[in-house]
């Protein structure tokens, strides 16, 4: 069976610090990335009336509301972002597309100045 998956991203910039790290380690400053997300949506059928599996408008909306509640601020600041690596973005995205966006497949995080990503398969 043939599987479409569509994707779109949006960026943030963002400050973070990690406070489990030890005295003198530059992970517990504050320091800043620019991020960019990526939601991959799935579908082995397509909408007959659109020919798509979503509208990438929408995706790119709800995408662009979560990315923008982050833009700019300090992520431990947020409820499960307390220790704030990619591999929380990634669940933080995940928790907030999945309920508008069921066939959510895959959240990816990455910080691409720096060639860092995680990749969430849900
Ligand atoms: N598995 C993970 N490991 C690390 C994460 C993470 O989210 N998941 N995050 C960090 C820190 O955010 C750190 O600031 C990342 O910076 P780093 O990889 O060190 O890259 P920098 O460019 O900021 O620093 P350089 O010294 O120039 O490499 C760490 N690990
Ligand atoms: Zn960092």
């Amino acid at each position: 069976m043939s599987v479409f998956e569509i994707t779109k991203a949006a960026t943030f910039d963002a400050a973070h610090h990690f406070p489990s790290e030890p005295e003198g380690s530059p992970y517990r400053r504050i320091h800043g990335h620019s991020f960019q997300v990526e939601a991959t949506v799935r579908s082995e059928v397509l909408d007959a009336a659109h020919g798509w599996v979503a509208d990438l408008g929408a995706l790119d909306r709800a995408l662009k509301a979560a990315a923008e509640a982050l833009d700019h601020g300090m992520l431990n600041e947020h409820a499960g972002l307390e220790l704030p690596s990619l591999e929380h973005l990634c669940l933080w995205f995940a928790d907030r597309l999945k309920p508008e966006w069921p066939g959510l497949s895959r959240i990816t995080v990455s910080r691409p100045t720096i060639h860092e990503r995680c990749v969430l398969t849900l």
